[in-house]
């Protein structure tokens, strides 16, 4: 409990629930794993430095659509929080739900919620910064370009990176930090919108192993497991093949979809075959019955998964890893980009199969 009471000193003594109809079902602040991996360590461990000189107060930079719930996550769990977006509007919903957490006195005293002007500001005012931003060239802006967080970094502060980057982006972000005597752990994660919302994120961690003991209750407040994969980059490299397979995953799917409807099936049918058999994915059959009807709610958008093929062969080229199957599917998304897709979600990569069809009709 000790390292809970270090993040979130008020509630961890007092913690009674929240009158909030969306709070959380799973333990909060819980030390225990609920995953268990072979390069995980149990948070309650002995010796974690600095621990003593965390006042609880935690930041968060980028509210899109996973860090938005995330953050939101943090404060239902009765963690301080200062956020900061670059689009300001976007903290205004969380700053309602903030509002209404703390709508008595009594849960006042329990939960506070501040924006702050720049990454800077946040860092130099929070003891743990989160960053979950959209890509390599954002993510090297907020942590290290005018105002950002590393300006705010100091010794006894950590800055944890949750945002999906490459290998290089991840080690110059962590020189930058580390510079300042302050503590790095990228951890990007796995899980979509869905899982952001109810603390089901997978975390893929590796830097500061102290940092990512001390962080450990949040992550387990965020998330349903994390791995700590050891020196910085293997959490990025770790993410990036995951989603170059899932990328390829994706493509292959549409091509299923599409093909079983030229020859006469209904595809609402394939996709419950496929959804029985040694080939099912949740993602098959989260996503296929909206593919069907040509409709894509943006959980994970197109951009970002091109963003992760392009850099996902960056790290096979890098190990001279032939990748042929991402390669081919990193050009359909490339096509689906230039039809407007981009912000639409990943699935709607389809669409790119549809267009070249009637091309080569
Ligand atoms: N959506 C998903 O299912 C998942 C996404 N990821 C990864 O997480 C990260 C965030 O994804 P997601 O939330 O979906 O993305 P969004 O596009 O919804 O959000 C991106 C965030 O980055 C900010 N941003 C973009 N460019 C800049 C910039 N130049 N300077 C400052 N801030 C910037 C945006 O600010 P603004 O609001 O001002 O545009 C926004 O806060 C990405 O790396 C993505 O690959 C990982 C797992 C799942
Ligand atoms: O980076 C996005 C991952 C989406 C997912 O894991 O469902």
């Amino acid at each position: 409990m000790a390292l809970c009471s270090a993040f979130c000193p008020r509630i961890s003594t007092n913690f009674r629930p929240k009158p909030f109809s969306s709070f959380p079902s799973k333990p909060l602040l819980s030390l225990s794993f609920k995953v268990f991996s072979s390069q995980a360590t149990d948070a309650s461990s002995q010796g974690v430095p600095f621990a003593d000189k965390f006042s609880g107060r935690v930041g968060f930079l980028g509210l899109g659509i996973m860090g938005s719930p995330m953050a939101l996550n943090l404060i239902k769990a009765g963690c301080d929080v200062i956020v900061w977006n670059r689009t300001k509007s976007k903290c205004d919903p969380l700053i309602s739900l903030g509002a209404n957490l703390c709508a008595s006195s009594a849960e006042a005293a329990l939960c506070c919620y501040w924006y702050s002007s720049s990454p800077e500001e946040v860092a130099a005012n929070c003891d743990v910064t989160f960053a979950m931003l959209a890509d390599p060239e954002s993510a090297i802006d907020v942590a290290c370009g005018k105002n950002g967080a590393v300006s705010g970094m100091g010794p006894g502060k950590g800055y944890v990176d949750v945002s999906t980057v490459d290998v290089a982006t991840s080690k110059l972000i962590n020189e930058h930090i580390k510079a300042r005597g302050a503590l790095f752990l990228e951890a990007p994660v796995s899980g979509s919108k869905k899982p952001a919302e109810d603390g089901q994120l997978i975390f893929l961690t590796a830097g500061d192993r102290s940092l990512y003991e001390l962080v450990s209750p949040l992550l387990d407040i965020l998330g349903k497991s994390r791995f700590y994969l050891g020196e910085v980059g293997n959490g990025a490299a770790m993410k990036l093949v995951v989603n170059m397979i899932m990328g390829s995953m994706m493509a292959s799917f549409s091509e299923g979809i599409l093909l079983s409807k030229k020859v006469g099936l209904d595809p609402s049918v394939l996709v419950e075959v496929v959804s029985q058999g040694a080939i099912s994915a949740p993602m098959y059959s989260l996503k296929g019955p909206s593919m069907v009807k040509s409709q894509y709610p943006t959980a994970f958008p197109l951009k970002h998964q091109q963003k992760d093929l392009r850099l996902a062969l960056g790290l096979a080229e890098s190990v001279s890893q032939s990748t042929p199957i991402a390669a081919a599917a990193n050009e359909l998304y490339k096509v689906a980009k230039s039809y407007g897709l981009s912000d639409e979600d990943f699935s709607a990569v389809i669409e790119a199969l549809k267009a070249k069809s009637q091309d080569t009709a």
